[in-house]
């Protein structure tokens, strides 16, 4: 079980997460969802140790993750980052092998080659093994990141796995593929968090939601009771309707088109003492109503 006990973080004064809550259950698939700068990466960040709660703390398996050993946890967490840049021309194996480095001298060491053989085939990356990470396209890349996570953890089924916008650049089979994957596990045990902002994946594959607004807990629940007009209104200043699938029983969110709001633009302009101009010469006001 991991828990999250009141945990606050704050940069050069400013709080980005204030007074967070919850616990998951091993076999528990949640999905954070939230607008831009609501303080999901941050809080994955916090998860993952990289950065220190101001207050509060997190429990894994009844102990502050503070306290464990660096090699224990390695075997107990694994972090996928929303950015990950890569700069030298290691192999794609070379890359999944990564995930694996904090094993040396523990018995799981012995599972090393078939975990990696397994996460890239689940990954579809085994006919891309000796090519250069950096001859791969956008999504590959991502796509050999999971893989270095999923290796990382693959023997130990009470493990955390956190991963922050998984599908980024995937394009849609691998998007549903990745969410599988992570569904996948869970069943087995592990403890999934994934931020996403695709509410609908999130409702087709999470068992749970959190929604984050200006760094605080909104909404805990499953789809159905997350993602309703109001929440998706308040949370992401979108209207929508929410269906339940009735072939899937998941819930479905249609987002309502948006019309340019020609007026708070050129209002918002007009007091930063800016023309009311802009894009290719044509006025907010046209384009507003093309
Ligand atoms: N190093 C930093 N310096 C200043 N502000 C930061 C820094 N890191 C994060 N922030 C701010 O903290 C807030 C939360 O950021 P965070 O990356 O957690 O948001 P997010 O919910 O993951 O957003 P997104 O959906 O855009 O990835 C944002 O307002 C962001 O600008």
């Amino acid at each position: 079980m991991l828990r999250v006990e009141s945990i606050t973080y704050k940069l050069n004064k400013r709080p980005l997460l204030k007074d967070i809550s919850f616990s998951i259950r091993p076999g528990e698939m949640v999905a954070l969802l939230g607008s831009n700068g609501a303080g999901k990466s941050t809080l994955m960040r916090l998860l993952s140790g990289e950065r220190k709660p101001e207050s509060g703390r997190i429990m894994l398996y009844g102990d502050d993750l503070r306290d464990y050993k660096r090699k224990i946890l390695a075997t107990k967490r694994a972090y996928l980052q929303q950015h990950n840049p890569v700069t030298m021309a290691f192999s794609v194996k070379e890359v999944v092998m990564m995930g694996r480095y904090g094993f040396k001298g523990l018995p799981s060491a012995k599972n090393d080659e078939t975990a990696v053989l397994e996460t890239m085939e689940l990954c579809g990356l085994l006919d891309f093994a000796d090519r250069s990470m950096l001859s791969l396209s956008g999504g590959e890349q991502q796509r050999v990141h999971l893989a270095r996570v999923l290796t990382q953890l693959w023997d130990n089924p009470d493990a955390v796995l956190l991963l922050d916008e998984p599908t980024n650049n995937m394009d849609l089979q691998f998007q549903h593929q990745t969410l599988s994957i992570a569904a996948a596990m869970a069943k087995k045990g592990y403890m999934i968090i994934v931020v996403l902002h695709d509410v609908n994946l999130a409702a087709q594959y999470a068992s749970r939601l959190i929604i984050l607004k200006d760094g605080r807990k909104w909404w805990d629940g499953t789809p159905a009771q997350v993602l309703t007009p109001q929440h998706i209104y308040t949370a992401f200043g979108i209207h929508a309707q929410a269906y339940t699938d009735q072939s899937s029983l998941k819930t479905v969110i249609v987002p309502k088109e948006i019309k340019l709001d020609a007026a708070k633009f050129n209002s918002n302009l007009q007091a930063a003492g800016q023309p009311i101009y802009n894009l290719a010469n044509t006025s907010i006001d046209e384009l507003a109503t093309i």
